[in-house]
């Protein structure tokens, strides 16, 4: 059984005066039922560890360079992070692949820089609208879940989030049907590698995640919680995800 996890990506968003929304979710922290993880812009990862502190929160960075330090201009290291507070970071979101032209191999790499360092790693894959037209959604994601972790990872180091490019930041979710179809494509892929420690590595969904549609999203087989963009900028909103994924 994987432990839930209630992860927001905060993206490029987020100035010092937003930590405010931190605070604000003390209580809800506290009660919760399940753990809870934010991931500022690496500007703000030693405050908000400051503040998450005080309560059971995480805090993670929203990428890493595979190298431990050297020069490379603008990057940040794993051991950067965690020595910033960091527990945790997100590695091959599609934002990074598709900005930054990150593959599966460059992945790989930063996954076993974040793990050396102490973090867990949290992979994402996901399939593009074009892909999943094409009913190439299960190859892909496959693809990329066999590609970007590296076989010695221990399931404790580890989160899959399954993110539908088409999904993020666009109001669209997928069926459940087609969330249950692919989080189990994973969860039986990570198996034939892992056998039974598969089932301890928690998979998030991710994609236009809202206090509205969580719970019905946590109620799917093999979600054990979600990656949350727009949604966990603010305390009422994230809240609402992080009360939906403790009563699941
Ligand atoms: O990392 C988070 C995801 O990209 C989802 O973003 P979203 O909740 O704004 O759709």
């Amino acid at each position: 059984m994987a432990r839930k996890l209630a992860a927001g990506n905060w993206k490029m968003n987020g100035m010092t005066a937003d930590l405010v929304e931190v605070d604000a979710l003390a209580e809800v922290v506290e009660a919760a039922q399940c753990e809870v993880l934010l991931c500022p812009p690496a500007t703000l990862i030693a405050p908000m560890a400051a503040r998450a502190g005080l309560m059971s929160l995480y805090v993670g960075g929203q990428t890493c360079h595979s190298a431990g330090s050297g020069a490379h201009t603008g990057d940040i290291s794993a051991a950067m992070l965690a020595d910033a507070g960091a527990t945790h970071v997100i590695l091959g979101h599609s934002e990074r692949r598709a900005d930054h032209g990150e593959s599966s191999t460059d992945v790989a790499l930063q996954v076993t820089a974040a793990i050396d360092a102490g973090l867990v790693a949290i992979v994402c894959v996901g399939e593009t609208e074009a892909e999943r037209d094409a009913g190439v959604t299960l190859q892909v994601v496959a693809s990329q879940v066999a590609g970007s972790i590296p076989s010695g990872a221990a399931p404790e180091q580890i989160v899959v989030a399954y993110e539908p490019v088409w999904a993020i930041g666009t109001g669209r979710t997928p069926t459940l049907e087609q969330i249950a179809e692919v989080h189990d494509h994973i969860r039986s892929e990570l198996a034939t590698r892992r056998g039974g420690a598969a089932d301890a590595i928690p998979l998030l969904y991710g994609g236009s995640v809202k206090p509205g549609n969580a719970a019905e999203i946590f109620a799917v087989s093999n979600v054990d919680g979600a990656l949350v963009g727009g949604a966990s900028l603010k305390a009422a909103d994230f809240s609402g995800i992080i009360e939906a994924l403790s009563a699941a």
